[in-house]
């Protein structure tokens, strides 16, 4: 695969540097998830439902030694995901001034919701917050109502998580020239700013004029919308240009030369109207019948479990199952010669790899041991805990 080889330590975090870690062990990288360790029996998996490919180590960072451990693990190591707030690392002697000048050549990845520096460097927050922040937030929604989020995936997972992969994809291959490594300030508000690139840079075209809910693709235009069907499912309707709103039209049984032009943004609510009545008098899958062979445009709004069984999906063999049964999507883009190739165990439980990662990177049997003794490390026994 095409990570192979590369170390990989995520410091166990929320949503956004697990997903990181899981895109890294997918195409192919070591991953090895830093947890805290607990006695308690509740705690023995982690929240972390994206830990596909990754294994466990409870290493108590508080503990002087549970940070030297981790000096010495980032020391062959070629990546760290850090998810804290800006100040954690530090507080704990674990900045990327001391492990840089410990490991040149050390990936410090700081994925977090405001960045570094600035006046919220040092705040909590969530997704919604760095959406928020980024401008982007004030554009998402329909009219008349508040700004309204899509669940927590621009910031935590598109701004967030896939951003800070792709820093450290281009770090390594940076480094692969200079031998060095290098910090990444990975601020999910940027990254969702960067993402809304064009948003941004398409302000002077005229599409955005209106207020919210009311422009092109916002949901104002009744040619990029949902309608519901007879059956209470939905229908989704992408027909921006011309020749694809013609066949939109065709589909629907309506005559263009008796309609508005579609750019008509006075006549576009009662448009909006005539095409929620048509699309209500029939199944969602009798519209599918109508437009599957067509360039309408024209989609059906699937649930989690009819995307999995679509035939579209399923000839693409688009979601995949894990050994316990777990249906997931199969990781993106598809490479054509070294494509990911996802593990189909389990989750890892917090503490289950503990010694044989540290065996791994150079720890000895006594050295673990004492670590175990003075509660720096937990090693998880699976049969004694289930
Ligand atoms: C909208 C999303 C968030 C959605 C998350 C939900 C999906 C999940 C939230 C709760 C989960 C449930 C819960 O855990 C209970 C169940 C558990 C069970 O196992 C599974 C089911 C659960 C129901 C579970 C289900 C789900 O997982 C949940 C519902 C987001 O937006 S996520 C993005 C958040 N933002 C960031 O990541 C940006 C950067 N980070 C931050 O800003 C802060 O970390 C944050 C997120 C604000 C949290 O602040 P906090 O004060 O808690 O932490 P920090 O200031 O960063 O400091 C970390 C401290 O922890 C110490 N530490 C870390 N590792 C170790 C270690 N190995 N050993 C010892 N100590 C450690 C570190 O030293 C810091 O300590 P100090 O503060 O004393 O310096």
């Amino acid at each position: 695969m095409a990570l192979s080889g590369v170390r990989v330590l995520e410091l166990a975090g929320l949503a956004p540097a697990p997903l990181c870690g899981m895109i890294l062990a997918d195409f192919g990288a070591q991953v090895v998830r830093v947890d805290r360790p607990s006695q308690s029996a509740a705690a023995l998996v982690h929240g972390d439902v994206q830990a596909r490919g990754k294994r466990s180590l409870a290493l108590d960072l508080k503990q002087p030694q549970g940070a030297a451990v981790l000096r010495r693990l980032c020391g062959a190591a070629d990546v760290l995901i850090e998810p804290f707030r800006h100040g954690v690392m530090e507080r704990l002697g674990l900045g990327p001034e001391v492990l840089l000048q410990e490991n040149p050549r050390l990936i410090y990845a700081r994925l977090t919701g405001f960045g570094q520096t600035g006046k919220y460097a040092k705040s909590a927050g969530h997704d919604i917050n760095y959406v928020a922040l980024s401008g982007v937030l004030s554009k998402l929604g329909r009219k008349n109502e508040n700004p309204f989020p899509p669940i927590n995936l621009l910031a935590d997972f598109a701004g967030g998580g896939v951003m800070c992969a792709l820093g450290i994809v281009i770090a390594l291959f940076e480094r692969a020239k200079s031998g060095k490594g290098q910090v990444i300030d990975a601020s999910m508000v940027e990254g969702v700013s960067y993402l809304s690139s064009f948003l941004w840079k398409s302000q002077n075209l005229g599409f955005w004029g209106q207020p919210r809910g009311e422009n092109l693709l916002d949901s104002g235009a009744p040619f990029y919308e949902t309608y519901r069907t007879s059956d209470g499912k939905y229908m989704a309707v992408g027909a921006i240009e011309p020749k694809f709103y013609n066949q939109l039209i065709k589909g629907l049984g309506l005559n263009l030369d008796e309609l508005p032009a579609q750019l008509s943004f006075s006549h576009w609510p009662e448009m909006k109207k005539k095409f929620a009545s048509i699309f209500a008098q029939k199944t969602q899958a009798e519209w599918c019948s109508i437009f599957d062979s067509t360039d309408a445009c024209v989609t059906p709004v699937l649930s989690f479990e009819d995307a999995a069984s679509h035939q579209h999906n399923k000839e693409r063999s688009s979601f995949i199952k894990n050994d316990p049964g777990e249906i997931s999507p199969r990781p993106a883009p598809v490479l054509s010669r070294t494509p990911a190739v996802p593990s189909c165990k389990r989750d890892p439980f917090v503490g289950e790899h503990t010694e044989d990662i540290l065996l791994e990177y150079g720890f000895t049997k006594e050295e673990i041991a004492k670590l175990h003794s003075d509660k720096t490390i937990e090693i998880k026994d699976l049969k004694a805990s289930l």
